[in-house]
């Protein structure tokens, strides 16, 4: 064994918890938890409030909540990137204050003016404030918490951000039930729940100006230099750049488009939705609250409960389900029912979210990291600010019908006929993307499912690796070992480092694995232990060996990895070979190969191109026949990452064929500078 072992970073486990230990930090996020609240109270009312103003006209409530909208997106979009360089320059904790303030005394304002015209301006204001509070938070964040716990805090604070919405929303609509009690109490109060929502507010930000006074930690002065002065403009066409090449990245950026165009309907919509179905404020809230319920459910639960689906399916299925009960809603006029189905919609919604950032995060590489995402987040931002213009658009010009069959009739306002096809086209789109990114398909979507159910199908996507990894798998006398050695004489002309390796027996340790493994003194091994002392000496092979030449950014071949374990455990051994291939993907943590070159030849010339027999080996030949066809179903499922190549022909031919398939792998040096279009063909 080396002297020294490689030591991959563990993951980090009990991390969360401890970023909210830290008192200073704790206290910035109590503040944040609570103008978030605030925040989110106030969009619902203001979207009542510009409900209210329309005087009941069904186009002006449309519009005007459009405005409302379209007035709190519209500064990120343009204001952004300026904000955060402005936002440098300043003293960040009075720079916090001093906006909270301002946002707090515009709060207030917007119920006394009572215009629409202010209710907009205000809106309007607000964003700009908050475009440099934002920058000034992230800025101070980690000057209140180690780097290690960085992105934990990250996602606390998401907590926060979002995980208030249905909390507001509760509170949205007890506030509306319990108006008149509040007014009761004494004339001093407001009656209005609208009013009163948007003075809670105000309050949430004067706590938040009084918490962030009161943090002496952050460090006086302007933050150091931040890197996010890029435009929207140029970190759309910078990103479209490092996207637009793969086809897994392109479906997933269309999906997520997707899923925000149909959510920005439904927010868009919500309120004179509920109207049309004689709702009013307090069933508004309900709907809001169980729409960012189901959401948090999506978020938290789904990707344990799909733990095993493979993601790239997950997504594009997630999304075309959300779609369908968007249509769900919008044909089934009754508010009862739709708060389910939002709740639903909103899970499944959820769930496309997170699967989709996951795989954004796993598909793209280091480098363009950062500008995929900034990228992603602008086209959102635009998408959603294009959609909540043009939804009230179409809803308040389809306007109001109704539709009487003899007895039964039927009302359908635009409102509905906007979300429905707001459905039809997430249904299109989740339908789309599933087609780009299916990595399975001859497997049916009900057998994956129930296979998903059972535990028995792995995530497709495990976690990226800088390097290019090639297996070469195939049953006895193949020609694996003569392929692989040829194909790295190759790359290492192509001036690729080359690591060439096997299984068994690519370690110090595999090798004492594979003398009791493949010697006929071992005599019988029980199926089990002989599949476990494989998987040991996979795992050892990939910490050691395989993991640490990818992460050098090497090519690694290996002659053999874990579909032969499949493949002579599974379906030789007789052993399920779906439960063996759990065993591997838990011994690699899912390190799935780039490339695999299946050669196939029948058992019977294979077996006779040996000149002496192992333990395996000397299996009789329907075992070997048994191994072979298990090897070709494996790699049938999933043709982009297999290349099954016929090796009864000659060496040389072979060696053609081989080349030219791992010739277009992306990743080699040689493919660094071509045309990048050509790289991600099929
Ligand atoms: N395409 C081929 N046609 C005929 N014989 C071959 C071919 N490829 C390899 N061989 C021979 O078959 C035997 C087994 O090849 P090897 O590369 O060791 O296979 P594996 O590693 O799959 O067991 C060797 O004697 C090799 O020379
Ligand atoms: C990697 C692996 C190999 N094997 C078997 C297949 C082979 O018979 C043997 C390894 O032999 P191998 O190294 O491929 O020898 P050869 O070069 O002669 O083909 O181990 C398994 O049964 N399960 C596994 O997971």
């Amino acid at each position: 064994m080396p002297a020294s072992l490689p030591t991959p970073a563990a993951p980090a486990q009990d991390a969360r918890r401890g970023v909210l230990a830290i008192p200073a930090f704790r206290k910035l996020w109590n503040s944040m938890l609570f103008s978030s609240l605030g925040d989110w109270l106030g969009l619902l009312a203001t979207t009542a409030l510009a409900q209210q103003l329309s005087g009941g006209s069904y186009a002006t409530a449309n519009f005007a909540i459009a405005g409302v909208f379209i007035a709190r997106l519209l500064p990120a979009v343009f204001l952004g990137p300026i904000a955060g360089v402005i936002a440098d320059r300043f003293d960040r904790r009075r720079l916090m204050v001093s906006v909270d303030l301002m946002r707090a005394g515009l709060y207030i304002s917007i119920p006394i003016v009572h215009t629409y015209f202010w209710l907009y301006t205000a809106m309007i204001l607000v964003e700009c404030l908050t475009l440099f509070w934002s920058p000034a938070k992230e800025a101070s964040v980690p000057n209140l918490v180690p780097r290690d716990k960085l992105e934990n805090a990250n996602q606390v604070s998401l907590l926060a951000a979002y995980g208030t919405a249905p909390i507001a929303a509760i509170l949205f609509s007890l506030l509306t039930l319990l108006s008149g009690a509040i007014a009761a109490i004494s004339p001093l109060l407001p009656s209005n729940s609208v009013d009163i929502a948007l003075y809670i507010n105000a309050l949430s930000f004067l706590f938040a100006a009084w918490t962030i006074r009161g943090l002496k930690e952050i460090p006086k002065g302007s933050a150091s230099k931040s890197n996010k002065d890029e435009n929207v403009g140029q970190s759309l066409i910078q990103g479209w750049k490092a996207v637009s090449e793969s086809k897994i990245i392109r479906g997933l950026i269309i999906g997520m488009v997707g899923a925000f165009s149909a959510a920005g309907a439904v927010i868009g919509l919500a309120r004179t939705f509920v109207g049309d179905l004689g709702g009013g404020d307090a069933a508004y809230g309900v709907l809001f609250g169980s729409v960012f319920t189901g959401l948090a459910i999506g978020i938290a639960f789904g990707p344990k409960v799909f733990a095993q689906f493979s993601r790239r399916r997950l997504f594009g299925a997630a999304l075309t389900t959300s779609g369908v009960f968007l249509v769900l809603l919008a044909l089934i006029s009754n508010l009862v029912l739709s708060v389910f189905i939002v709740a639903i919609l909103g899970a499944f919604s959820g769930i496309a979210w997170v699967t989709g950032f996951t795989m954004l995060g796993m598909e793209v590489t280091d480098d363009v990291r950062g500008r995929t995402f900034a990228f992603v987040q602008s086209l959102i931002r635009i998408t959603l600010v294009a959609v909540l213009a043009i939804a009230p658009i179409i809803a308040a010009t389809i306007g109001e019908h109704r539709y009487e069959f003899q007895t039964i009739v039927l009302n359908y306002n635009g409102a509905q006929i906007t979300i429905l096809i707001a459905g039809l086209i997430a249904v299109l789109i989740g339908s789309v993307s599933y087609h780009q990114m299916k990595d399975r398909p001859t497997v049916s979507l009900w057998s994956d499912i129930l296979a998903a159910l059972q535990g028995e199908l792995g995530a497709i996507t495990g976690a990226q690796a800088k390097g290019i990894f090639i297996a070469f798998e195939g049953g006895e006398g193949t020609g694996k070992s003569t392929q692989s050695q040829l194909l790295a004489k190759w790359l290492e002309q192509e001036g690729e480092t080359v690591v060439l390796s096997r299984e068994p027996g690519g370690t110090d340790l595999g090798k004492d694995l594979r003398k009791i493994l493949l010697g006929h003194e071992t005599g019988i091994i029980s199926p089990r232990a002989e599949a476990l002392l494989y998987a040991a000496d996979r795992a050892h092979h990939v910490f050691s060996v395989i993991r640490p030449g990818l992460d050098r950014g090497d090519v690694v071949i290996t002659d053999r990895y874990f579909d032969s374990s499949a493949a002579y455990q599974g379906a030789g051994r007789v052993l399920n070979p779906s439960e063996v291939a759990r065993i591997s993907r838990w011994a690699t943590e899912s390190l799935y190969p780039t490339l695999t070159i299946l050669i196939d030849v029948p058992a019977e010339i294979g077996l006779g191109r040996l000149q002496s027999r192992d333990r395996l080996e000397a299996e009789p030949t329907e075992f070997h026949e048994r191994v072979r066809q298990e090897f070709l179903q494996i790699a049938m499922m999933d043709p982009e990452r297999y290349f099954v190549v016929d090796g009864t022909q000659t060496v040389e031919e072979i060696q053609t064929q081989i080349i030219a398939r791992v010739a277009e792998l992306p990743a080699l040096k040689r493919n660094a500078d071509e045309p990048k279009k050509k790289r991600f063909r099929k």
